[in-house]
């Protein structure tokens, strides 16, 4: 676990909120202040209009109050604008820090963590829980602070007057917070379950987006939304249980201020009878609590509002828990004509999670530099893992994986990754341009070097034929374009980082024939200067291969030619009788 995880699971919420909002702490203050100053300006008004009465009553010109009058409603509204802009400006850029950060830590997660998490409800961590945040920093902090100020004064004022009137009161107060820290936990869990309902209503709507066409053709759609209905329901449901326990908390405030005041009445009506006090004492005591009232309300608004805040900041922090890389600059991509890579695995043992069986079970192979090695074996015999291992998705749990002779262990990640060219199974395109697709591995590839490779991946012909050309945009996961289609796109992505190590996971559905032999003279080139890794399920791509490693539930059976193999191992001679001739 990383120094900035651990760091991250021992601080409550409030320390995470704190982190966020430092970097504007004086715009914060500034804010904070000019809140203050709309009321205070505010307090003046009834002064001048004192002023105003007085001047009337005595035959004065009123000009010189009048002018002042509007000089203070002006500057108030002019004073309030400004304050509430400067409160709501910070309170974006908080929602913003958050934003970037989380967003920042989701693109280093390891794979394995992705895994057991539902992208929905992460996707969902990022754009809601961290809106919640907005209304925290202003409302929750700014209320608690000009709040908490004016309680503080007005019940030092409240000592001075009568000490006895304010034990009384703070009496009455403290049975009031008892109370209420028995709700706001309460507002804190509902407002949590609302949330992490938002979160699986975000991962119910990715698992609809992702396979629209598949729930379709299966008649789901009812059942489907059934499912979206009853997260949002669920939220729904939440979310008015807490802005039930919000209602009584802001009740139970207004309700203990108005006990408070009658049992200072009734207390302070008996020493004003014994002549512990006068009447005056009582009357500007009383006033103070009445006056004590706005404060408070503002103190529970703001404890309740920070029970939002506090369960957004809640998950936002479990997502930062989720296992990542370490933060790390970009590594250059190698240099044309770089030497090819040589690989290896000692005794590897590995399963994807520990309750999960292993599907490596001490797989040892070596593959020297340059030359084409194909991967075969039935399904789940463990050859996609080989890659995921290579590419450090995953980390091995005993044995080695060497890049030129070094542990991968012992690389940093973005330099062993810029070594390697990776072209998934399912050939994964992302939405935008056909030219930001190609360009993913390398956005710096010249135009010579990116003609060259849609010449020799047969996309020259595609492009050609779009109106559009390159920038065609190719929908949601490359929608827009076939399955072999999107097979070259990622096989030209891959070859544009000019890898030293080229990994193809070799889609099991068909090429066309023309577009298979290409692909075929392709591979066989590049590996010519690189080594090139290729699971494959088609007797053309192994015949070509210059060592084939047969594997069978998680370990290396053989190592040999396709000559050798198909006499010396039985399960090889039956998967080339069968899987492969198939589709030979
Ligand atoms: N992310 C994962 N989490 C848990 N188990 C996984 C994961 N990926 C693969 N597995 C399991 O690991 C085993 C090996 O999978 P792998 O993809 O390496 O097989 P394969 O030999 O490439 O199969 P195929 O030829 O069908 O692609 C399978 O039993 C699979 O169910």
């Amino acid at each position: 676990m990383s120094a900035q995880e651990t760091e991250t699971e021992q601080q409550p919420a409030w320390r995470l909120l704190l982190g966020y909002v430092r970097p504007h702490r004086w715009t914060l203050l500034l804010g904070a202040l000019l809140a203050l100053a709309t009321g205070a300006s505010g307090l003046a008004l009834p002064l001048v209009a004192r002023e105003l009465i007085d001047d009337l009553s005595h035959d004065r010109p009123i000009t010189g109050a009048l002018l002042l009058m509007s000089g203070l409603v002006i500057a108030n509204a002019a004073i309030g604008a400004l304050g509430a802009y400067v409160l709501r400006r910070t309170a974006e850029s908080v929602v913003l820090g958050a934003r970037r950060t989380l967003s920042s830590y989701l693109l280093r997660l390891r794979i394995a963590a992705v895994d057991r998490s539902e992208p929905g409800d992460l996707m969902a961590r990022i754009t809601s829980d961290t809106t919640l945040l907005r209304e925290v920093t202003t409302d929750s902090l700014v209320g608690l602070g000009t709040g908490g100020l004016t309680l503080v004064a007005t019940v030092v004022m409240m000592g001075l007057v009568d000490p006895v009137l304010l034990a009384v009161t703070v009496g009455v107060i403290l049975v009031a917070g008892t109370v209420l820290g028995v709700i706001v936990p309460r507002i804190n869990r509902a407002s949590r379950e609302a949330q992490n309902a938002v979160g699986a209503m975000g991962a119910s709507l990715e698992r609809i987006l992702g396979a629209l066409r598949t729930i379709k053709a299966s008649g789901a759609e009812h059942r489907e939304e059934e499912r979206i209905h009853e997260a949002a329901e669920e939220s729904w449901r939440q979310s008015v249980r807490a802005a039930k326990w919000s209602a009584a908390a802001g009740n139970t405030a207004g309700l203990s201020m108005q006990i408070a005041f009658i049992t200072v009445l009734a207390v302070g009506g008996g020493r004003v009878a014994t002549g512990a006090i006068d009447v005056g004492t009582l009357v500007a005591f009383l006033l103070f609590v009445f006056y004590l009232m706005s404060p408070i309300q503002q103190v529970v608004g703001a404890l309740t509002q920070y029970q939002t805040g506090a369960a957004a900041l809640a998950r936002i922090q479990e997502a930062q828990r989720l296992p990542a890389e370490p933060a790390s600059r970009p590594a250059p991509l190698p240099s044309p004509g770089a030497e090819p890579a040589a690989l290896a695995f000692e005794d590897v043992r590995f399963r994807y999670a520990e309750d999960l069986p292993y599907v490596h079970h001490g797989v040892t192979f070596a593959v020297p530099a340059r030359g084409m090695t194909a991967f075969v074996g039935p399904s789940g015999a463990g050859k996609t893992t080989v890659f995921s291992l290579i590419e450090r998705f995953y980390d091995p749990e005993a044995g080695v994986i060497t890049l030129d002779g070094r542990d991968v262990t012992d690389w940093e990640l973005p330099r062993l990754r810029s070594a390697i060219g990776y072209v998934e199974q399912d050939a994964p395109v992302l939405s935008g341009s056909l030219r930001d697709n190609l360009l993913l591995g390398n956005p710096d590839a010249d135009e010579g070097e990116l003609t060259r490779v849609l010449k020799t991946t047969r996309l020259d012909g595609l492009v050609a034929k779009l109106p559009q050309g390159l920038e065609t945009l190719v929908g949601h996961r490359g929608t827009k374009l076939s399955g072999g289609e999107r097979q070259r796109v990622a096989i030209a992505r891959a070859l544009l980082r000019r890898p030293r190590l080229l990994l193809l996971d070799e889609a099991t559905s068909q090429l066309d024939a023309v577009n298979e032999a290409a692909l075929r003279d392709t591979v066989a080139d590049v590996a010519r200067t690189t080594t090139v890794l290729v699971v494959a399920h088609r007797l053309s791509t192994v015949t070509m291969a210059d060592r084939i490693v047969v594997m069978d539930a998680g370990r290396v059976r053989a190592v040999g030619t396709h000559r050798e193999l198909v006499t010396a191992d039985p399960l090889y001679a039956e998967l080339a009788a069968t899987q492969f001739l198939a589709t030979a």
